[in-house]
């Protein structure tokens, strides 16, 4: 269980998140959207700790993430690409993660065996460091290296974001069997609100920081949720 408990933070004085109380059980497949600048990646940012909150706390599993690292050996994450090491190939990168998440080179190797799909041949065995992957193939990268040692919270910021087609609908796979893995929690952030509600069983809006719907996913979810952001369309077309 992840918990935000009066989570608010402030950028000189101008609140840019504003929770005062969410949780997210164990083994859910939470989605957060919001337009640009809603807060999404702060709150993702505030549970690896990379960013303090101003007021608040949040627990992961009974542990507060600004007091404890003990959350840490069960969290994965990869939000954007300085989770990469650019001067390794994919190759050294996936065993680095493998050694920190206690899983020795045979462990990797039989977790990046079920990935050859969605790796499409551009990653494993192409000798080029990270660096100089396409943005697409960073992404790939750092999504399968957060899935390394059976981590039971996993966080993804827009991890369907510079994908093409074809790896969008494996990586909905990907995040749908680990749905069905009633252990472990994962969150995911989209601005794609077909994905989200295809692989989340609850959506929460963010709106300047504040949590202004929390959904349980069913069959009108998508419809809901573009009626609410056609919604703020027409709310900000200045008025003739
Ligand atoms: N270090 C910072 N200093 C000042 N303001 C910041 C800082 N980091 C984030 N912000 C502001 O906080 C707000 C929330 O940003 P955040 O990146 O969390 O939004 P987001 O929902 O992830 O947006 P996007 O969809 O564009 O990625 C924005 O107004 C942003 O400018």
């Amino acid at each position: 269980m992840i918990t935000l408990n009066q989570i608010a933070k402030e950028y000189k004085k101008v609140r840019v998140l504003d929770v005062e109380a969410l949780e997210i059980p164990k083994g859910q497949s939470f989605g957060l959207v919001g337009n640009n600048g809603a807060g999404k990646t702060t709150m993702f940012s505030m549970l690896l700790d990379l960013v303090r909150p101003t007021t608040g706390y949040i627990m992961n599993n009974d542990v507060r993430v600004d007091q404890s690292e003990a959350w840490k050996p069960f969290t994965a994450a990869f939000l954007d690409e300085s989770f990469l090491i650019g001067y390794l190939t994919p190759e050294e990168y996936f065993y680095f993660i493998g050694e920190l998440r206690g899983q020795n080179k045979a462990d990797v190797d039989r977790l990046l065996k079920g990935f050859e799909d969605f790796f499409n041949g551009e990653i494993l065995g192409v000798k080029k460091y990270l660096r100089d992957l396409s943005k697409g193939n960073q992404k790939k990268v750092g999504i399968v290296a957060a899935l390394i040692g059976n981590p039971e919270v996993i966080i993804l910021d827009e991890p369907f974001a510079n994908l093409d087609p074809t790896t969008q609908i494996r990586l909905k796979k990907i995040l749908r069997e680990l749905k069905e893995t009633t252990e472990v929690t994962v969150l995911i952030s989209s601005h794609d609100l077909m994905h989200v509600t295809e692989v989340c069983e609850r959506i929460v809006v963010l709106e300047k920081g504040v949590v202004v719907k929390d959904i349980k996913t069913s069959p009108e979810t998508l419809k809901e949720l573009e009626v609410f952001f056609s919604g703020e369309l027409k709310e900000n077309v200045p008025a003739s």
